[in-house]
């Protein structure tokens, strides 16, 4: 059975914009927001505490377990996937990949402000200059129109991109519509 209703993944380096962007979005989609870090931590989808990096080493195999397990994600679908990365999440999950990008000397303001130590922000500097996730995406959602890269850099983008988005969904859903009267006839 196809899903009723899309998934997206919106993506980025952190510090890009990821939460501000999917908490609205949740408001003007009726999408439910899937934050990848909840759920590493709520579900102990790790395999501890990396002190070094300052984060868990997540367990992909588990996260995927539960994202289909107990949220039904790739077949319900209408779910929000926020994540800093994108290429564990199969392809057939997937209908849309937003990849958003910021300035690097805003992106260095903002991981400064969350006091990452020196190391940790010129990795995430380093990852968003090189552009590393936005060929994540293309590579793992080759197909026409899968990703999208939109900037944020200033707070009022954040509703322009939120609109866009917003229109997208709108769309695929009247597009599944006319499919499903087709297949009707
Ligand atoms: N387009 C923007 N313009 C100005 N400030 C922004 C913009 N997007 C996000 N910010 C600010 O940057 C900080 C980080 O934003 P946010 O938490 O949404 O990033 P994130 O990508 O979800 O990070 P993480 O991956 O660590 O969860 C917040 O203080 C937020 O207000």
């Amino acid at each position: 059975m196809p899903r009723k209703q899309p998934n997206i993944v919106v993506t980025g380096t952190p510090g890009v914009g990821k939460t501000s962007h999917c908490e609205l979005l949740t408001s003007s989609t009726g999408l439910t927001h899937l934050s990848m870090n909840t759920i590493v931590k709520e579900k102990g989808c790790h395999e501890g505490w990396d002190e070094e990096y300052q984060s868990y080493t997540v367990d992909e195999d588990k996260l995927l377990d539960v994202l289909e397990d107990s949220y039904d994600v790739p077949t319900t679908g209408g779910y929000i996937l926020d994540w800093h990365a994108c290429d564990i999440f199969p392809e057939s999950w997937i209908d849309l990949v937003v990849v958003l990008r910021t300035d690097s000397t805003k992106l260095y303001d903002r991981l400064k402000a969350r006091k990452y130590s020196e190391r940790k922000l010129q990795e995430n500097l380093d990852s968003e200059i090189m552009e590393v996730l936005l060929q994540e995406a293309r590579e793992g959602f080759p197909g026409e129109g899968m990703v999208v890269e939109l900037r944020s850099d200033e707070a009022d983008e954040i509703e322009g991109n939120v609109q866009r988005i917003t229109e997208w969904v709108s769309k695929w859903k009247e597009d599944r519509e006319v499919q499903d009267d087709d297949d009707g006839d």
